[in-house]
């Protein structure tokens, strides 16, 4: 039995080809936010300068009142570059949010179109960790971009510290550097932390946002067997894991945060012990030795490098995430179109896996066009799948699926979109209305017949503003479900694929339906449970274990008892 998103490949957005065949890395995704760069660039380095400057004027301005000189200028100048350096801020802030806003929302345009043009292939993962991907990953792995900008901006103050401290005197240099390496190590050992709690804080998120779509899914039947406590410790369970990653970050941050505060007041007290023997002996003004002072806590303080590496980390963690979901390829398309013909659909030496489990074994079965075919077969005997694989929402492993005679993959997606329709028994609809429901961009003419002919008329016009009424306002049996879910698959011209999709209808609508198909002259593949409607056929299709255990008429195999059994079911 399927529970599909989409009634079929109709609602692929797939294009011929795959949208963006580059992998997503963490340069493809700092080049994603090209546009913001040099902005961004720009603002952190003119702040970056001014701090650089700022010292260098305090220097003279102290240096002009300690010789009684006017002071004006140096203290004009200082002022300045306080305010510059707040503007760039300002500046930087604006940007890098800007930034972040429009690269998530291209990553995750970019990686929705990819999960919906690879039906084939997006059940690899979890929806609800799909989800968090998509939302918190992207967020995340949006900032790859500013946080690299701002990383190599960051190097800025502690290199120009140093070539300044060389200008004033290379042994103030020398003292500094001996502080400079050791943040340095210490800034490496945070990344390395905080890169791994990252990953797993992430993959943690993922887990619990899966197990919580599980059971929202599954809402009901755990409300019915009363089984909230379990459900909900399963669905906790990893919150515990959660806390440890992000106390493990915290913890990173705490621990770089302790060794730099010895490492950055011991390079202070390094410059500030050379240039108070250097200011003795004549090297050194008061004003540098202020200079000098203040360069020294610039370039080894960690405040802002910590942040900055915590956000690359993040990023990256995401980055990584994000790119296998990056991978899944695109369903590709052929560009042939049908030729005149009845729907004659040809199953040859079809096999279907998952991993290394077989689903589906060389069924090789042909359904004349216009012709009524029934798929039986126990529980898990592969009817969905094949039922799947007559309208390409998988492709098989091996063997080919043609409609009359041109294979499946050959098609265009228009022609495929067109050609054929799944109705599956679980529909969840998509849509903003009703109508686009029922016949997403079609013509209201079209829509109309189709809900008249699946008896979901007299359901629409009972609605507030009938086919227009908003999808999320319309409260929904299962059987109503299923009628728009056969609606939206009515269109199709040549196959229609029912898998179970009538089974919440009462028999007599059920029939109905399977008339108004009939007068139609599709071929039909119907996934049934229902001995009548096996009847009924022209051609029974027996499955059992993902193979083609006989085919023939109903009235044929029935003498078989195992084919009783099937229904006995
Ligand atoms: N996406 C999937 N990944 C892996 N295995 C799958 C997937 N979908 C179905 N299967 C497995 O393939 C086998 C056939 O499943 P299928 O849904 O086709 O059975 P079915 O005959 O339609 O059963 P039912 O009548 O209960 O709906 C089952 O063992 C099922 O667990």
């Amino acid at each position: 039995m399927t529970r599909e998103l989409t009634a079929g490949p109709a609602t692929s957005v797939a294009r011929q080809t795959d949208p963006s065949p580059d992998p997503l890395t963490f340069g493809t995704a700092v080049r994603q936010a090209r546009a913001w760069l040099p902005l961004i660039g720009a603002a952190s380095l003119l702040g970056s300068l001014g701090m650089l400057a700022l010292p260098l004027a305090l220097a003279a301005a102290v240096d002009a009142v300690a010789s009684g000189r006017d002071a004006t200028g140096p203290v004009a100048l200082a002022t300045g570059l306080v305010v510059l350096g707040v503007l760039c801020d300002l500046a930087e802030s604006w940007a890098e949010t800007a930034c972040a806003a429009t690269t998530s929302a291209r990553l995750r345009t970019g990686l929705v179109r990819r999960v919906l043009a690879a039906p084939h292939q997006v059940g690899r993962f979890d929806t609800g960790d799909l989800v968090a991907r998509i939302s918190a990953g992207a967020a995340d792995a949006a900032h790859a971009g500013p946080s690299a900008v701002s990383a190599a901006a960051a190097v800025l103050p502690p290199i120009g510290s140093l070539v300044i401290l060389i200008w004033l005197d290379w042994r103030l240099a020398a003292a500094f550097g001996v502080g400079l390496a050791l943040v340095a190590v210490v800034l490496r050992l945070f990344a390395k932390q905080t890169a791994t709690a990252a990953l797993r804080y992430q993959e943690a998120q993922g887990q619990m946002a899966a197990r919580l779509t599980e059971a929202l899914e599954g809402s009901r039947t755990i409300a019915a067997a009363g089984t909230f406590g379990t459900e909900i410790r399963r669905v906790l369970a990893g919150l515990p894991d959660l806390s440890r990653y992000g106390r493990a970050t915290w913890k990173a941050l705490s621990a770089a945060g302790s060794r730099a505060a010895i490492a950055g007041p011991l390079a202070t007290v390094g410059v500030l012990t050379v240039a108070g023997f250097l200011v003795s002996t004549g090297d050194l003004t008061p004003g540098e030795l202020l200079a000098a002072g203040q360069y020294a806590m610039l370039g080894a303080g960690l405040g802002s490098l910590t942040g900055v590496v915590a956000a690359l980390a993040r990023a990256k963690a995401a980055v990584g995430r994000l790119a296998e979901v990056h991978d899944l390829s695109a369903m590709s398309y052929g560009t042939d179109h049908l030729p005149a013909g009845g729907g004659r659909l040809e199953f040859q030496a079809v096999s279907v896996s998952h991993e290394s489990t077989p689903l589906l074994r060389d069924v090789s079965v042909t359904i004349p066009g216009g012709a009524l075919a029934a798929v039986v077969g126990v529980s898990g005997s592969g009817k969905s799948i094949l039922a799947e694989t007559a309208v390409r929402l998988r492709d098989p492993d091996s063997g080919t699926v043609t409609l009359d005679g041109r294979p499946l993959p050959s098609l265009s997606r228009m022609e495929l979109r067109r050609a054929t329709g799944l109705a599956p028994a679980r529909p969840a609809l998509a849509g903003a209305t009703l109508a686009d429901a029922m016949g997403p961009g079609r013509p209201r003419p079209q829509v109309l017949a189709a809900a008249r002919a699946v008896g979901a008329h007299d359901f629409a016009t009972r609605l507030p503003a009938t086919y227009d009424t908003p999808l999320p306002d319309i409260p929904m049996s299962g059987g109503e479900a299923q009628r728009i879910g056969l609606a939206r698959a009515w269109h199709a011209d040549r196959l229609l694929v029912l898998d179970d999709a009538t089974s919440s209808l009462d028999l007599l609508s059920a029939r109905r339906i399977e008339e108004a198909l009939a007068a139609t002259g599709r071929t039909r593949l119907v996934v049934t449970y229902d001995a009548a409607l096996a009847a009924r056929a022209d051609l029974v299709i027996w499955l059992h274990d993902g193979r083609v255990r006989d085919t023939g008429t109903h009235e044929a195999l029935w003498a078989d008892p195992d084919y009783r059994a099937v229904f006995a079911q």
